[in-house]
């Protein structure tokens, strides 16, 4: 059994660097509610820079940052929101922007590659109708999870950004992951978000902060979203403490990403070779790994269960896959280490 614990449950398990601990310790700090911290101020212009928009604002997670964006764009009663219907947004916030925001969701089937049909995007839009809710906003999500961490590309992203403006809407991106598909698409991060009127970006997945995501719009936008933040909890005080370590993160660890997805397909190309397992290594192309099980008498439930023994530990995915994330503190020996014990698995299971 391996001495430490091999996590490839998510890339929300990174834990902070040295040096993001060693700046959170230095960080020079004040209240970020009255937006007098100095580091959250300096990291907020770095990232709108970096994103190629006019300003930030850092949250305390990616599901806020997206609450936020959907009920900024969306901030008239009777507003209607398209989406994935395989999208984080839809699927894992506790249907947040309608409990919380009384925003409608008008899902669009997610497509294996995790876009929308741009034809059924345009069906989607509502043509004024006093029986109808109102769209005001298009979400996209790229990365895209559920799909196996899939890359939308600019192209895509370009074609639906013109949709949203010909018809006077917003665009979204559900950014957690937009580093990933930057790397992997060899596409600068802000060319990929030039069609959005907003992103948020995860801080706390691959790139190994503790905490946090960044949303990224117009000044106008982000005055809105600062309140919003604000009415649901979100000002932090001296905040600088992780907006410091979010710095080394964005400095450090984005340049690690492609080995993430090296990795990844090491990893498929490991599992292959199990015959009790499907798994298509070509269809990897970022950091996660779907793979399914053949025989019906092993649940995904029970494969994670016998992994956790070996100190392996996965997700289930569905009733028959399971879920690899890779990120930066898992070694190539850990991978080998998790072929493994996915092959031993098998064996005392059958
Ligand atoms: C595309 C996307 N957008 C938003 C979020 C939410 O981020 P947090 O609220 O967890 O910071 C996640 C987290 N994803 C987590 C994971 O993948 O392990 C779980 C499923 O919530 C995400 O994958």
């Amino acid at each position: 059994m391996a001495s430490k614990v091999v996590d490839l449950r998510s890339d929300t398990v990174t834990k902070p660097s040295e040096a993001m601990r060693a700046a959170m310790a230095a960080a020079d700090v004040d209240d970020d509610v009255v937006g007098v911290d100095p580091t959250a101020r300096r990291f907020q212009a770095e990232m709108a820079s970096l994103m190629g928009k006019e300003a930030a604002l850092f949250v305390p997670s990616g599901t806020m940052g997206n609450l936020i964006s959907v009920l900024a764009h969306c901030d008239v009663r009777g507003s209607e929101a398209i989406l994935g219907d395989n999208s984080h947004i839809h699927v894992y916030e506790n249907g947040g922007i309608s409990t919380i925001g009384g925003v409608h969701p008008k899902t669009v089937p997610n497509n294996p590659d995790g876009t929308m049909d741009i034809d059924k995007i345009v069906a989607a839009i509502r043509h004024p109708d006093l029986h109808y809710p109102t769209t005001r906003l298009i979400c996209l999500e790229n990365t895209h999870g559920n799909s196996g961490g899939k890359c939308l590309s600019a192209e895509y992203t370009d074609k639906v950004g013109e949709i949203a403006k010909s018809h006077g809407i917003k665009l979204h991106i559900d950014g957690a992951r937009i580093f990933n598909a930057s790397v992997a698409l060899g596409v600068p991060v802000d060319r990929l978000v030039k069609a959005a009127d907003s992103v948020s970006v995860c801080l706390s997945k691959g790139l190994g902060a503790p905490v946090g995501s960044v949303i990224v719009g117009s000044k106008d936008f982000i005055e809105k979203a600062k309140i919003l933040r604000k009415t649901l909890g979100g000002g932090m005080r001296q905040v600088g403490v992780l907006c410091a370590a979010a710095q080394v993160a964005v400095r450090d660890t984005v340049g690690k990403l492609a080995d993430d997805h090296r990795k990844a397909r090491v990893l498929a190309e490991g599992l292959k070779k199990i015959k009790h397992v499907t798994v298509d290594p070509a269809s990897v192309e970022t950091n996660m790994v779907f793979f399914d099980i053949v025989d019906p008498r092993i649940s995904p439930d029970n494969l994670c269960q016998v992994l956790e023994q070996h100190n392996v530990f996965a997700m289930p995915a569905s009733s028959k896959s399971i879920r690899f994330v890779l990120h930066y503190q898992i070694s190539d020996a850990d991978v080998r280490y998790a072929v493994t014990c996915v092959e031993k698995a098998f064996e005392e299971l059958l």
